[in-house]
């Protein structure tokens, strides 16, 4: 944190979206991000060398979610793990991979098979989620889908990413460990701080050790997910917690 604090214009501050700067809701269609938290990142942009939000949401889901994001100067937004780059109103992306609607396709069939049926499915165009947040039994579910899709993706040459009940069918290749190491060394960072609260974002955290740079962690803690806190060097308490803590940030950097 002191080099952050120090020297900001070369500090990268890294996001991830859900559980971060969105509280976790039943419905992922119906996921808002923290009112305040525009703002804020606006705020922290106008110090720090670049603010960027690593997502496995598409990146117009993202934005979509969070419209005050738009009018955040310098944004960048690394939709699908990396797959996708939004930055100046614009998206680039590779084409989308072949095995996700084949997967896809199969899906509904899998679940009845499964007997389940209270589960729902969020087609993401370059991934496809299965998420057992509202079904009766939400552990129950996952588990009895754990292996099921693992064998679905793997016919399909993608893989499987586990999240806050959720199980995402997506190409391999690229994780927010592997677009976080690289929006680092594209920007010359020279020290980094990873935000997120869910198992992919391990990976980011790796990445922000990896790179040698001065870094810090924060895990957005929730009691659902203890792997992150037990890795983080600060846990706060969810989104409000995130926000607060950037809030403190920025007011530090007004100071100096
Ligand atoms: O990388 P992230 O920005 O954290 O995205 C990870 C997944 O987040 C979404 O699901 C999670 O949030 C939902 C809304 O709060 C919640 O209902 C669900 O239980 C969570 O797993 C999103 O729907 C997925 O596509 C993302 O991969």
């Amino acid at each position: 944190m002191e080099a952050i604090l120090k020297d900001p214009s070369g500090a990268v501050i890294g996001l991830d979206f859900d559980g971060t700067l969105s509280p976790i809701v039943p419905d992922p269609a119906s996921a808002k991000i923290h009112p305040a938290a525009p703002d804020v990142l606006a705020e922290l942009g106008a110090h720090v060398g670049a603010v960027v939000i690593v997502t496995g949401r598409p990146v117009a889901t993202a934005l979509e979610l969070g419209p005050g994001l738009t009018g955040v100067p310098g944004l960048v937004v690394l939709g699908h793990y990396g797959f996708e780059r939004w930055e100046d109103g614009r998206v680039s992306a590779p084409p989308p991979p072949p095995g996700v609607p084949r997967a896809a396709a199969e899906l509904p069939l899998l679940l009845d098979s499964l007997g389940l049926h209270d589960v729902s499915i969020e087609d993401k165009g370059r991934a496809v989620a299965v998420h057992t947040r509202r079904a009766p039994d939400p552990e129950g579910a996952f588990a009895a889908l754990r292996e099921p899709l693992a064998a679905l993706a793997a016919k399909h040459g993608l893989v499987i990413e586990p999240g806050r009940m959720v199980l995402e069918l997506r190409p391999p290749g690229m994780d927010k460990g592997h677009a976080l190491g690289l929006f680092l060394a594209e920007r010359d960072a020279r020290s980094v701080m990873f935000v997120g609260d869910d198992l992919g974002d391990l990976a980011a955290f790796d990445a922000v050790r990896a790179s040698g740079l001065p870094g810090v962690t924060v895990c957005s803690g929730s009691a659902e997910v203890t792997a992150l806190a037990e890795r983080a060097d600060i846990v706060v308490d969810g989104p409000d917690g995130v926000v607060a803590l950037l809030r403190e940030l920025t007011t530090a950097f007004s100071r100096s």
